[in-house]
């Protein structure tokens, strides 16, 4: 089977010194195309470190990690940045804007990364703006971060991951810091994102937002403790969950 991603017995240790922390002991996940997939987990039990490796933004201590069928893991920083850059997008809890950007200018900022990536074209712009009226900002295109909800600034962030057009949306507790009726909203657009068929790999501590996904991931001591499928969304869900 072709997958979005996979972990296969991830391993990562942290070296203080005087002791090694190992913050994933073994995590082996399939994630298919098209799957929506929410972490959990208590605190202090691998959630954000398996993120960061499954953004390539960090290597596995042992293990592999294949993305869209290519391992990753011993590739050189440049073809992992490479990589990163164009098949996975980003959403952080607080948002990560630029303060002193516009929105146009903090969504087209990954384009910027893009290996030699000289200017923004008229073709650029046009795809700017159809994401922010996307996401809801069209009349909101020069406004700063200062001058947007919390809700509208993630909103940004999100046009922001999707600007390169990446197949995999990675979320760390993408409502963390907003209002039940903004994370609804915010939630509504991860789950239109995921029916147009991109992967979406979510952590978050909220049921209530855990259980709008196709499955859910418990890690535990740097392990996965247990998995489940949301009832009422098995048909949704990879064959391999719904066992
Ligand atoms: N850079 C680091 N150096 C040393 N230890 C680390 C580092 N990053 C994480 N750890 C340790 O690895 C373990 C897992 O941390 P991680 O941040 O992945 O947990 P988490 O499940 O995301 O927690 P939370 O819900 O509190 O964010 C913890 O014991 C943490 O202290």
């Amino acid at each position: 089977m072709d997958f979005a991603a996979q972990v296969i017995d991830i391993q990562k240790h942290f070296d203080l010194g005087s002791v090694v922390v190992k913050a994933l002991r073994g995590v082996s996940i399939d994630f298919p195309h098209g799957d929506f997939v929410a972490i959990m987990g208590s605190s202090g039990s691998g959630k954000s470190t398996l993120l960061n490796l499954l953004g390539a933004l960090d290597r596995p201590t042992h293990g592999e990690y294949v993305i869209g069928g290519r391992p990753v893991s011993s590739i050189s920083d440049d073809d992992l940045s490479a990589i990163r850059n164009e098949m996975i997008g980003f959403i952080f809890q607080s948002y990560n804007l630029i303060p002193q950007y516009t929105v146009v200018e903090n969504i087209e900022v990954p384009l910027h990364y893009r290996t030699g990536y000289p200017t923004i074209s008229a073709k650029d712009t046009k795809h700017i703006e159809e994401l922010a009226s996307m996401v809801g900002l069209a009349d909101r295109l020069d406004h700063r971060p200062f001058q947007l909800s919390g809700g509208q600034q993630q909103r940004v962030a999100i046009a922001r991951a999707l600007v390169n057009d990446p197949q995999i949306i990675l979320a760390d507790e993408p409502t963390g810091n907003l209002d039940s009726a903004t994370e609804a909203e915010i939630m509504d657009i991860l789950l239109k994102l995921n029916a147009e068929g991109r992967t979406i790999i979510m952590v978050t501590h909220e049921p209530e937002v855990a259980k709008l996904a196709k499955r859910q991931i418990y890690m535990k001591d740097g392990l996965v403790a247990g998995e489940g499928v949301f009832p009422g969304r098995e048909a949704e869900a990879p064959v391999e969950a719904a066992k």
